[in-house]
């Protein structure tokens, strides 16, 4: 999603060329750079301006936009797989400036740590007081804290200059197994940071350390860390189960004081994970800086870190067992046109739910009721399909629901209308064979939106993924009542499609509790879900049904992987 914003923010910072005189002017812009998408296409089109003119820069305040800004409270790791320069790197990938107070300086690679230089307490004071008080720091992300007197220095520079979050990744020990921060810095954590933390972010070890020594050897032993660490002050806590044994995916346990949100990623296979902790925190806190709240921030950075690891398996720098991985995936995935996959998790296609306007007519439920039913139940994705909406009453719900979407970090998408996606900065659009090209919505939209296509045969498919989509949706797999005159491609059709295809695939038409089953174990990797109209939105209880329908494709899911 920013990494255009990413791009063009760091280049104008870097090359200190500038932006042409009065450009946002020029152009009738305000850029804050939130976390509007709209916003981060925007600025692809002013990155090539900018390269294009050679305007000196302006010492106009008035000109010049705010850049989301996260400082880094953390040790430099040598080998920069972990550390400061994991957060530097993290920070650029997701658009957002890094600034760095550097607590200890680390001799270390693939192999471990061999040496550790504590930076004194007074250093650590003059860095953090230069940043503070002169850059507009939004948020602050802790890592390595090799002694009490920092985190002392740490809690007073707060004081002093408050930021609108922090963000504290308790790091106590390396990924090779040595001690970067004693026994004696848990005092510290427990009583000054974790009461003031937006967010505490420990591994299985760290949790177990905070907590005094208990064993965390299962999903519902994270649920109760997470529990104990919130009494402890933070605000929401990511207890990471990357180390739990037996686990197929990679498990985390969020926590928000009120609810637990199970959220799982594909496990890599790859010994590249070195900085992965400290990554994970750096994209949060750069998020956050962006304006995003807690879970969405915290599901964008599971996923940027899962597609970084992906992109990373097969790397080699050093002769370690742990090697690091590379952050800035993005700026090759450019050249390998693949950088819209990095904003669209294709495990969103899980539980798809489609709305229909006649439908919610028919059992008298608005449209934000149900699709907040849906989401309730376990929907992963929703689309507004509105065909009988006028479009003033369409755009009106599409905000009313992008904002639940986002509460609940959803991706929302609109059916058919550009237009209305723009206007509402919906996450994206579906179109059919018959609506707008995917190619012209691409051009339309930007590189970030995720945009689905209709596909009944391989040669759709193969030219959805030339025109730049990131998904198919392929049907009728069974005859439909909800869509006239549609053509039933049986589970045969949608096979054969899958195999041709290069784009993740969600299966539609007629699929509800009595068949999803079946057509997730047509046993084809690219298959990530079902969509579904009526089978949720054409029953008394959308959110039973939804969470039926979860349970089913969640077993299937399992049954796939054991075979
Ligand atoms: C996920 C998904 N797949 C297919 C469709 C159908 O789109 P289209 O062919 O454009 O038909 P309409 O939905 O516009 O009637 C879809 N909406 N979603
Ligand atoms: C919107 C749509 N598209 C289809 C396709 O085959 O592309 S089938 C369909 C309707 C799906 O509704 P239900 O889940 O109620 O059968
Ligand atoms: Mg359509």
């Amino acid at each position: 999603m920013a990494y255009t914003q990413g791009l063009s923010s760091s280049c104008l910072f870097l090359s200190h060329k500038g932006a042409p005189q009065g450009f946002q002017q020029s152009l009738g812009l305000n850029l804050p750079f939130t976390n509007s998408r709209i916003n981060s296409s925007l600025q692809t089109r002013i990155f090539v301006e900018l390269r294009e003119d050679s305007a000196p820069m302006t010492s106009d305040h008035s000109k010049k936009m705010k850049i989301p800004h996260v400082l880094t409270v953390a040790g430099s790791d040598s080998g920069a797989g972990a550390g400061i320069q994991a957060d530097l790197k993290a920070c650029a990938a997701r658009g957002v400036y890094c600034s760095t107070v550097i607590t200890a300086v680390t001799a270390q690679n693939t192999v471990g740590v061999q040496g550790v230089s504590v930076v004194p307490e007074d250093f650590v004071a003059e860095q953090l007081k230069s940043v503070l008080s002169d850059m507009q720091v939004d948020v602050v992300k802790t890592g390595m804290l090799p002694s009490i007197g920092i985190v002392n220095v740490l809690s007073q520079g707060l004081r002093e200059f408050p930021v609108r979050a922090l963000v504290v990744d308790p790091v106590m020990v390396s990924t090779s197994g040595d001690v970067l921060a004693g026994p004696s810095i848990l005092a510290g954590f427990r009583e000054q940071l974790l009461p003031i933390a937006d967010i505490v972010t420990p591994n299985l070890k760290e949790a177990s350390a905070l907590l005094g020594g208990q064993q965390l050897e299962t999903v519902a032993d994270m649920c109760s860390a997470a529990k104990l660490l919130h009494d402890m002050g933070p605000r929401n806590v990511l207890v990471k189960g990357g180390d739990l044994p037996d686990s197929l995916d990679a498990v985390d346990i969020f926590f928000d004081g009120k609810d637990f949100h199970e959220l799982r990623s594909m496990r890599i296979k790859t010994c590249n994970t070195h900085g992965t902790g400290c990554s994970l925190a750096s994209c949060i806190a750069a998020e956050l800086a962006k304006g995003s709240s807690m879970l969405p921030a915290v599901k964008v950075a599971k996923h940027y870190i899962e597609t970084a690891l992906d992109y990373s398996k097969d790397i080699a720098i050093g002769n370690g067992p742990q090697g690091p991985f590379d952050h800035l995936l993005r700026l090759k995935s450019y050249v390998h046109n693949s950088c819209r996959q990095v904003g669209f998790n294709p495990s969103d296609l899980f539980l798809y739910a489609v709305t229909d306007s006649r439908m919610n007519k028919k059992w008298g439920r608005s449209i934000t009721d149900a699709v907040k039913a849906a989401i309730d139940g376990g929907a992963t994705i929703i689309q507004l399909r509105e065909k009988d909406s006028e479009t003033q009453d369409f755009l009106e719900a599409a905000k009313a629901c992008f904002k639940i979407c986002h509460s609940h970090g959803v991706p929302l998408l609109i059916n058919d209308r550009i237009d209305v996606a723009l206007a509402c900065d919906a996450d994206g659009v579906h179109v059919g064979q018959s609506d707008m090209p995917a190619r012209v919505a691409r051009t339309l939209l930007g590189p970030d939106k995720i945009i689905g296509v209709s596909c009944k045969t391989p040669e759709q498919a193969h030219q959805a993924w030339i025109d730049g989509a990131d998904y198919i949706g392929c049907g009728g797999v069974y005859p439909t009542n909800t869509k006239e005159n549609n053509l039933t491609v049986g589970l045969d059709g949608l096979k054969t499609v899958c195999v041709a295809s290069k784009l993740p695939v969600v299966a539609i038409g007629g699929i509800g509790a009595s068949n999803a089953s079946s057509v997730m174990e047509i046993g084809v990797p690219n298959l990530k879900g079902v969509a579904v109209v009526s089978a949720l939105f054409d029953r008394e209880c959308i959110l039973t049904e939804a969470r039926k329908l979860h349970a089913i494709l969640t077993e299937s899911m399992l049954l796939q992987r054991t075979h």
